[in-house]
């Protein structure tokens, strides 16, 4: 038996003329936390898709919980939680009952599934409204409540699609919570995010992709550190930042960019420097696709 929850060999897949996925590698050992990071459209749902079964992919491999994404479908599907895609929820039922529902579907006792819907619940803030039909939801109860489905049941790989998209930020906590929670009991997590600060707080390792391949993956602090240096930070009068210059961090390249700013920085620039941020690292990983866009 392997220990990484998820293996993937060169997978590739296109829509139509479109390679969406050219040659994807990434290991992910089992209950850890993977963010995978991208820009709009880099393929980050499709590679969830086809890591759930739900898509299949035109070449390479890929196994989840030992088991490969093509040939054992079945037993892939009862190794992972899919975020709202398993989960159908019936408008007309209050979160309690479809919580509860899930459970009895999912082969819990009657009470087991009480207690699990009352434990996600109040995990999920939803307690006060847990008899109100789901019909007349707000978009982020209704986001919470399909969060809390697809966690009725422990299953030992959780995907999940931008799970903190469109949450206060107290829901976005306590989620964080428990992902930490599902982690620390050997659950491995396989997430999306829009949010550099998600991965950062929460993440063992951090993949990013762009034109269809893993073009980093590694620590936060193994990530902010590929960009070496220091990154000097220009300010207007209003303090809001102009101009972000990334330095080797060595004396004779802050001096050169001094020199540079001398003759064009406007009156009242102040610089600071600091750290590189995980937001440095995304961009400069990114840059080039992005570049080819403008
Ligand atoms: N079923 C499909 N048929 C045709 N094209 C598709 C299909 N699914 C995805 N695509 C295309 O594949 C590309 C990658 O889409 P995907 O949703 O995987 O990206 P993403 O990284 O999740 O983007 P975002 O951050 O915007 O959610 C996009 O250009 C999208 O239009």
């Amino acid at each position: 038996m392997s220990s990484y929850a998820i293996e993937i060999s060169a997978l590739q897949k296109k829509f139509g003329q479109q390679t969406v996925l050219n040659g994807v590698d990434l290991k992910v050992p089992e209950g850890k936390i993977v963010a995978l990071l991208g820009p709009n459209g880099a393929g980050k749902t499709t590679l969830i898709n086809i890591l759930s079964t739900l898509v299949a992919p035109d070449g390479g491999s890929a196994k989840v919980a030992g088991y490969d994404v093509v040939r054992d479908k079945e037993k892939v599907k009862l190794s992972i939680s899919l975020t709202g895609q398993f989960a159908a929820v019936d408008e007309s039922l209050s979160s309690e009952e479809n919580l509860r529902m899930m459970g009895r579907l999912s082969g819990l006792s009657r009470m087991a599934a009480r207690a699990r819907a009352s434990e996600l619940l109040e995990y999920f803030n939803l307690t006060e409204v847990a008899r109100k039909r789901v019909k007349t939801f707000s978009g982020g109860m209704r986001r919470r409540l399909d969060l809390a489905l697809s966690l009725v049941v422990r299953r030992p790989i959780l995907f999940l699609d931008e799970p903190t998209t469109g949450l206060d930020t107290r829901s976005r906590r306590a989620l964080w919570d428990i992902i930490l929670d599902l982690s620390a009991d050997g659950v491995t997590v396989f997430l999306t995010t829009q949010y550099l600060e998600e991965a950062d707080q929460l993440a063992d390792t951090i993949a990013v992709i762009s034109d269809g391949r893993i073009v980093a993956h590694g620590t936060p602090v193994e990530m902010k550190s590929r960009i070496g240096g220091e990154v000097v930070e220009l300010r207007n009068t209003h303090d809001d930042v102009i101009r972000e210059i990334p330095t080797g961090g060595s004396i004779a390249d802050l001096k050169e960019i001094l020199d540079g700013l001398v003759q064009t920085a406007g009156e009242g620039t102040r610089i600071s420097i600091r750290r590189p941020s995980l937001d440095d690292v995304f961009l400069a990983l990114t840059a080039t696709e992005k570049e080819a866009a403008l």
